[in-house]
């Protein structure tokens, strides 16, 4: 950390974090010392002095910043599932960024003046001050000991043994810092950037409790926050081309062009001022009613409040806005005159009338607060005594985020089937379908990168058409490349159900989702309905011609327009099965206008047949969150089966003469758009990069290799399977290190006493495996050092490294005396791809040399964070943005040079999103979130690969760390 003079403050409690703070910093104090400071150890044992500082490498200070980095820093498996840290490290970006270490004797209290002791202090840099307030929090929180930090890792931690660093007791005391000077008054709050605002919950501050809020009000002074929602109701998922012609809650008098719509979106602020401006006069009101004479604070009264609205991203960015004004006061007022209303808003000189607005106190406390708050008991009648006026609730539909709840709904022909299927199946389907290969329809396909959150379908059997509002196998044109997905089926026929619940459970341990489908949709042919339409003679209905599935995956905050199926394409029973969440979608009578909720948990199966099929409409109103029965459900992603029987309706005739399509299936997994080749052989031979690995592998570790390289590489946690396979080569072996990445096992390849020669098809992150050269003068091959120094080498030399494609290694034959293959081949998307690289690393080792290669493992041990739900899965990255290649405003990458982009850090986080395919923008934690496409292998899988080259012979196998491995000879 550069020297600085600035002077860190603590964050106060109720202070909004800064956005203008590129970084947050914890400070943490009083735990772990090395021996030679401390007399005791932990245990209170005495220790002996033989620590010896001239043996150890690096200083004191140096040795706890080099513990403390890796304790804190994410890391694959090591920590054993019972440490505290496990909770913290879910999350990459919860890695320090830098740490200041310093080592002083302090006093011990007040009464033993003379008494000092040795005391460490360190403050470590987050990326946000966001990240840092969590981890400050969860430190305090969880009452974390030193020996919580360490412990776990002693094994891992070759600095620890050499500097015999030893623990107190007592809990580390953190505290958030800030650089930032404290504002000047109580009553400014940071304008440039948007304060995490969340719900103020009533009994929080018990604002009927007058000390309660004096004690608030000296905190926090005049400042209040109020949340107000349906000025537009604009959403521009509206627009979209599906059947589903969205009847949202919007108000009738809505009358907007799409012109002033796109001003807005380009300039938020047109919006910002339009609110601002509508709320002056009730600010005005207010003032003018003051005495001013009254306080010190008068001044401050009369300044406006402000108005913070949506980021662009959010799917409603007109609906709502926070306004943080200067005093309770004008909160109250705010929520008095406008609650309910509708009023004119002028927007670039344009008059919008809003819809009934709602208003509400918000807050910018801490979220771990509010969370413990939630806890307990709220009391919604307290609403009226704080705002202090009697005015009618506002109705269910102006209430924001929020569903009325209904009990016992009948619909005739309605019925949902709770827990239709298990958790297990419901992680492994999810996995499937939103993983690597789900054919979502094309024009769908991508992430989605605009406001305009389009919702992904696919469909198998028969596509339906949201054009034409019919089913059809191929799309118009009729091309075979647009054939639509068949069905995934079961092997055989004639399954019963002990069969299919025994299949099924077997596709779970496999990852199996395709399976999973296949025994889903037969166990929902095979299910017999009772029939709530006709009570007085209770007839079974069954649906065994089900021939085509949708499957829709709702983000949180979508949903889907109000509709009837299309009568003409489906037959009666519509079958939809909920996955992933809970979600409640409402029936509309199609005459009488009659509304039902229905709560759809998660794995529950609703059935629509007879009236609930044809004269209920259907719709999923589009919102975060559910209310059922008084409980307020947030919303998930929401993965949804719809199972329908597609049928030819001959002219003239009705409903009930119709005949159902045949049904087209597949075994031939993942099940794909287009023509499906004959010989499966052919495909076989094919090893063109797929575009899932170019997307998703390929660019991903390109945009992140530098972050890679510092959160990761750098810690140089090596599995010891693989330092043992080098450790036996016969020193002096020219070893291939086949997908090098930052070339982390480098350094122990060379401290076996062999040469190697690093290939990765990622150039900038086999920069970062050279990178590290000017460190040669120091003298050290370690973690730090990617390379070997001058001294152990003889030579300043580096690596020899080069880009290439594992596909096409760029060695000679029979050049290498061995090689490595680590965490390369779970890349790889395809069998072909797979045998090819096995054969490729055969090709450039000499004959009886070794070959070691790991993949990832879909069997993970029961205490590691990881759990692979199926084969084939994404496994997300959090990127934070200041480690990124550059990209230039449109979103487009400019070079691979990578930037300090600390100030903006925020503000550009999106164009990544744009910049790179298949990267996401967690806009609450301001990182980019890129899909990593991982194969995971089965036990036995990699031996079958190797059984197919006869150039290979297996010596040796096994499982670590999460990792399948095994070791080869060259025959
Ligand atoms: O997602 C759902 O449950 C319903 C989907 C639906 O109504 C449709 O695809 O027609
Ligand atoms: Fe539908």
């Amino acid at each position: 950390m550069k020297e600085t003079t600035t002077i860190f403050r603590s964050v106060l409690p109720h202070e909004p974090l800064s956005l203008n703070e590129a970084n947050g910093f914890v400070h943490i104090q009083g735990a772990f010392l090395p021996k030679d400071v401390s007399s005791t150890s932990h245990s209170g044992e005495s220790i002996d002095n033989t620590f010896d500082s001239t043996k150890a490498e690096l200083s004191n200070e140096a040795a706890i910043k080099e513990m403390l980095f890796s304790a804190l820093s994410v890391n694959e498996d090591y920590l054993p599932t019972d440490s505290p840290l496990k909770h913290l490290q879910s999350l990459d970006e919860f890695s320090p960024i830098e740490i200041e270490v310093t080592v002083e004797q302090v006093k011990k209290n007040e009464d033993t003046k003379k008494e000092m002791i040795p005391c460490t202090k360190a403050r470590i840099m987050y990326s946000t001050p966001y990240i840092a307030r969590d981890v400050a929090c969860f430190l305090r929180h969880h009452k974390i000991a030193p020996s919580d930090l360490f412990f776990p890792q002693r094994s891992n931690m070759k600095v620890e043994e050499e500097c015999k660093i030893t623990y107190s007791v007592k809990n580390i005391q953190a505290t958030q810092v800030t650089q930032i000077p404290l504002p000047p008054t109580h009553i400014s709050w940071p304008r440039t950037g948007m304060p995490k605002f969340r719900r103020l919950l009533i009994h929080e501050h018990m604002y009927n409790d007058a000390q309660a809020v004096e004690t608030i009000e000296s905190e926090r002074k005049q400042t209040r926050f109020v949340f107000m929602t349906n000025i537009i109701n604009y959403d521009p998922t509206d627009g979209d081309k599906n059947n589903d012609k969205t009847v949202s809650d919007s108000m009738d008098s809505l009358d907007m062009s799409m012109d002033i719509i796109k001003k807005m979106r380009s300039d938020p602020h047109l919006f910002q001022d339009a609110v601002r401006s509508a709320i002056e006069p009730i600010i005005e009101k207010v003032n003018a009613s003051l005495d001013m004479s009254e306080s010190n604070d008068s001044k401050w009264l009369t300044l406006p409040p402000e108005v913070f609205v949506p980021a662009k991203k959010q799917i409603a960015p007109f609906k709502h806005c926070h306004i943080g004004t200067r005093s309770p006061l004008h909160a109250q007022a705010l929520i008095r005159e406008l609650q309910n209303q509708q009023i004119t808003i002028n927007v670039n000189g344009t008059q919008i009338k809003t819809g009934k607005l709602y208003l509400d106190f918000a807050d910018v406390t801490q979220r771990s607060a509010a969370k413990s708050n939630r806890m307990q008991k709220q009391d919604p009648s307290l609403q009226l005594t704080l705002i202090g006026k009697d005015f009618d609730l506002p109705g269910e539909s102006s209430k924001p985020e929020c569903t009325s709840t209904t009990n016992d709904v009948v619909v005739p022909g309605l019925i949902c089937i709770h827990d239709f299927v298990s958790e297990d199946e419901e992680q492994v389907l999810i996995a499937c379908l939103t993983g690597p290969n789900a054919p979502w329809a094309p024009e769908q396909k991508n992430f989605s990168k605009t406001g305009a959150v389009k919702r992904r379908v696919q469909h198998y059997g028969y596509v339906f058409d949201y054009e034409s509002a019919d089913v059809l196998r191929n799309r118009k044109d009729e091309e075979e490349k647009t054939l639509c997905p068949p069905m995934p089926c079961l092997p055989g026929d004639s399954w019963t159900k002990e069969m299919l619940d025994l299949f099924s459970d077997n596709a779970v341990k496999e990852g199996s989702g395709w399976d999973i489908l296949a025994a889903v949709v037969e166990r929902t042919r095979q299910t017999e309905f009772d029939d709530n339409d006709n009570e007085a003679s209770p007839v079974k209905k069954r649906y065994p011609d089900i021939n085509q599935i949708t499957v829709n995956e709702y983000k949180r905050g979508q949903g889907i327009g109000s509709h009837i199926d299309t009568e003409s394409a489906f037959s009666d029973g519509l079958i939809s099965i909920s996955l992933g969440s809970d979600c409640v979608m409402e029936f509309k009578h199609k005459d009488t206008g009659v509304k039902k909720l229905v709560h759809l948990p998660p794995r529950s199966l609703l059935l629509m047949s007879s009236d609930a099929r044809y004269i209920w409409n259907h719709q999923i109103v589009t919102r975060m969150t559910d209310c059922v029965n008084g409980k307020v459900l947030p919303r998930k992603t929401r993965v949804s089966l719809t199972l329908r029987t597609a049928i030819t309706l001959p002219s003239g005739e009705g409903k009930n003469d119709t005949t159902p399509l045949a049904k087209v299936e597949t075994r031939v997994f993942p099940p794909k758009w287009g023509k499906v080749s004959e010989s499966e052989e052919l495909e076989d031979e094919d090893i063109s990069t797929p575009e899932t690995e170019r997307e998703h592998v390929h660019a991903v570790y390109d945009a992140i290799a530098t972050q890679w390289h510092h959160t990761r590489g750098k810690r140089g946690v090596l599995w010891p399977g693989a330092t043992k396979f080098l450790k036996e080569l016969p020193k002096g072996s020219i070893v291939a290190d086949v997908g090098c990445g930052d070339g982390k096992y480098f350094p122990a390849i060379w401290e076996a006493g062999s040469y190697v020669i690093g290939t990765d098809i990622s150039e900038p992150l086999l920069q970062t495996s050279i990178g590290a050269c000017a460190n040669a003068d120091t003298n050290k091959a370690g973690p730090q050092n990617r390379q070997v120094s001058s001294s152990k080498m003889g030579l300043n030399s580096r690596p020899a490294v080069a880009v290439g494609d594992c596909m096409h290694i760029p060695l000679q034959s029979k050049s290498c005396d061995a090689a490595i293959c680590i965490a390369v081949m779970h890349h790889l998307s395809t069998s072909s791809r797979r045998i090819r690289c096995l054969k490729e690393l055969s090709r450039v080792v000499k004959k009886g040399g070794m070959i070691n290669v790991q993949a990832w493992a879909l069997e993970q041990e029961s205490n590691s964070k990881r759990k692979f739900a199926g084969t084939d899965v994404f496994v997300p990255f959090n990127a934070q943005p200041r480690y990124l290649n550059k990209v230039n405003a449109n979103g487009e990458k400019k070079s691979q040079e990578s930037q300090n982009i600390d100030e903006k850090c925020k503000g550009v986080a999106e164009m990544y999103s744009d910049a790179y395919e298949g990267a996401e923008y967690d806009e609450r934690k301001g990182l980019v979130v890129f899909q990593r496409y991982c194969h995971m292998y089965k036990e036995g899988e990699l031996e079958d690969l190797v059984s197919k080259i006869d150039s290979l012979e297996m010596v040796g196998s096994g499982f670590e760390s999460g990792n399948h491995f095994v070791i080869l000879k060259v025959v």
